[in-house]
């Protein structure tokens, strides 16, 4: 286990011309992970998350910037001897080889005696939990994908290491079955408390997995923080959309005299003191009321029902604003319906650049 530091990382790649990019994949990249911590790193395809993995694995060098493991700058110092373990999407296990063979391989690498690499994998299939020493019998190729995974992460497991990488490693999985390896990973990850970095281009899986969430966007961190953090208080109107399934609607408005006009021209009080002009207001799906007479007009496109969440999303547009409201599972079709935000839950943004003016904060649930 480690405290990880990553400092002002700097990772510019040669282009296809052999030119070097002008953007850098990584611009001045800074994160710590505490001791135990698992920091879920999301972002869209292409913002630099692998490379952000592989510069603390040690299989990228940095242009510019250090990388420190319990204080030691370990910037240059070669992947195998950084202790990290590796899972990605491609299992990249032994196929030939039983669980138990995967397991047991790095020890007799190494030279250590076959009592010794037996004693090691059965000690860390225990740990894993009920039913996993029957995988270890198994050739790997004859695991699901999810069975591979738990293998994949066991032979990570059992080498001690300080650091674990995840670089999306369920998303070849069917939807079930990463349903339920990720549920399996993060019992892992918090029973054997080692530091972690987890890639991941979804957000909901980033919710998930992370003690903490540092969202990227173009070889930048925006904004790291608790799930609270990041949604209730995001660092600009970025991260306010990229966190939240579904997005928060984001109305262009004028603000005046304490009042808000929206498009569509419906009026109502600012939530907070605004300097007059234009902002944007954000209001997620559960902070609509339906049915009020001073709201905006939406026109519903589709309603989504969803019957274990015993409630329904209302898709549709405010003057060609994408608009999503959280609605009771029984709310009647319709081609229109007039919506207020929750004034007390809504999120306001600089209309010139993206800076949140005023964030509603954590809910207060009990
Ligand atoms: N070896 C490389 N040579 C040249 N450019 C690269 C190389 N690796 C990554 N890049 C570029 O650096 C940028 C960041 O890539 P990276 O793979 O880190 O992003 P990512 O967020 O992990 O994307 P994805 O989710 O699609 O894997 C991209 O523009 C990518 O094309």
């Amino acid at each position: 286990m480690a405290r990880i530091e990553v400092e002002k990382i700097v990772k510019r790649y040669d282009g296809v011309d052999g030119a070097v990019s002008s953007r850098p994949a990584l611009d001045t990249v800074s994160l710590d992970i505490a001791d135990g911590e698992t920091i879920a790193v999301v972002g869209s395809s292409g913002c630099g998350k692998s490379s952000l993995l592989k510069i603390v694995a040690g299989l990228e060098q940095p242009d510019e910037g250090v990388v420190r493991f319990d204080g030691e700058d370990v910037t240059a110092v070669r992947p195998q001897q950084r202790g990290v373990g590796m899972v990605f999407q491609d299992y990249a296990l032994y196929p030939s080889m039983k669980g138990k063979g995967n397991l047991s391989y790095y020890f007799q690498v190494q030279g250590r005696t076959e009592e010794e690499a037996r004693a090691r994998a059965k000690e860390t299939a225990d740990r894993m939990g009920i039913g996993f020493e029957q995988l270890l019998d198994q050739a790997t190729d004859t695991l699901s994908g999810g069975q591979q995974q738990r293998v994949a992460i066991a032979r990570c497991i059992v080498r001690e290491p300080r650091l674990f990488l995840m670089d999306e490693p369920i998303c070849n999985l069917d939807a079930k079955l990463r349903e339920s390896t990720r549920v399996e990973i993060r019992k892992l990850l918090r029973k054997f408390g080692i530091s972690t970095l987890y890639v991941t281009h979804d957000q909901q899986e980033a919710v998930f997995m992370g003690d903490r969430i540092a969202v990227m966007r173009d070889g930048r961190i925006e904004q790291v923080g608790t799930f609270d953090e990041v949604y209730y208080s995001p660092a600009n109107l970025f991260v306010a959309t990229f966190i939240g399934s579904p997005p928060m609607a984001v109305l262009p408005g004028i603000a005046s005299g304490g009042r808000l006009t929206v498009a569509g021209g419906a009026v109502w009080p600012a939530p907070v003191e605004l300097p007059d002009g234009p902002v944007r207001l954000g209001v997620r799906p559960e902070s609509w009321f339906t049915g009020r007479g001073d709201g905006a007009l939406l026109q519903v496109s589709h309603i989504e029902r969803i019957p274990t969440e015993r409630a329904a999303f209302v898709h549709g547009q405010v003057e060609g604003v994408p608009v999503v409201v959280a609605a009771p599972l029984n709310q009647p079709d319709s081609a229109e319906l007039r919506i207020m935000p929750d004034m007390d839950r809504v999120y306001v943004f600089s209309a010139d650049d993206e800076r949140p003016l005023h964030t509603p904060g954590p809910l207060d649930l009990f």
